[in-house]
């Protein structure tokens, strides 16, 4: 099916990010500045997510984080965590699993901000690399305009 894209007014949404690993550390960095409450739980965190969220639990994931969250992002590294949590997830929350996109109920464009212009791009989670590869294209044109 379809997707239809928008851009999301996320401020004062509780956000939970089950990972502390690089993935979830791209995640962290995409909802900076977005006025949402970020979560952080995992046994591991990398020291950069740190400063970046108003919450961590350093310790493995409960069902009970998923209580009062309205966005979930699943970034462990056991693809079948990620799958439980996103499918215990209740129909009101938002989930996105990093590691398996049938499980979403929505995704991430890849994104380029050039002044006020916000350029996402995406392939609903079918070419990742021709996602990535035109991004760092799109980067490489506005650099040389800039020269
Ligand atoms: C559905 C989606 C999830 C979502 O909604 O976020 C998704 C899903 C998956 N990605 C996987 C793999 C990788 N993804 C990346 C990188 C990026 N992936 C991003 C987006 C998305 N990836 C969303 C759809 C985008 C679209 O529609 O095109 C980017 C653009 C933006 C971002 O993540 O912020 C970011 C580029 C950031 C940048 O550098 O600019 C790398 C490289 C790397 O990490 O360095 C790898 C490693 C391998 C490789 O290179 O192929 C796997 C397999 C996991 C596994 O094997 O377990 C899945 C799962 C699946 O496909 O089901
Ligand atoms: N969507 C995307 O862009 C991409 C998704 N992936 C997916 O993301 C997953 C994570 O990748 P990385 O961040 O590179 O891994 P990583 O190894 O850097 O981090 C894994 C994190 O999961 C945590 N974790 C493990 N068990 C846990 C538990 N029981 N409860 C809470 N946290 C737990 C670890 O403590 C660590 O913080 C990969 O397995 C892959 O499936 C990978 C690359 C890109």
């Amino acid at each position: 099916m379809k997707t239809y894209p928008v851009a999301l007014k996320i401020s004062g949404y509780q956000v939970l990010i089950v990972g502390g690993g690089r993935v979830a550390l791209r995640k962290v960095r995409g909802l900076q500045d977005t006025g949402a409450h970020i979560t952080v739980v995992a046994p591991v965190i990398k020291a950069e997510i740190l400063p970046l969220v108003q919450q961590v639990e350093q310790r493995e994931f409960q069902f009970r984080d998923l209580l009062d969250k309205d966005m979930v992002f699943c970034c462990t590294n056991s693809l079948q965590l990620n799958q439980r949590i996103a499918r215990s997830a209740n129909g009101d929350q938002l989930v996105n699993n990093t590691s398996a996109h049938e499980d979403s109920n929505f995704y991430n464009y890849a994104v380029l901000v050039e002044e006020e212009l916000n350029i996402l791009i995406g392939s609903e989670g079918h070419h990742i690399r021709a996602t990535k590869a035109l991004k760092e294209e799109l980067k490489a044109y506005f650099q040389d305009k800039r020269r």
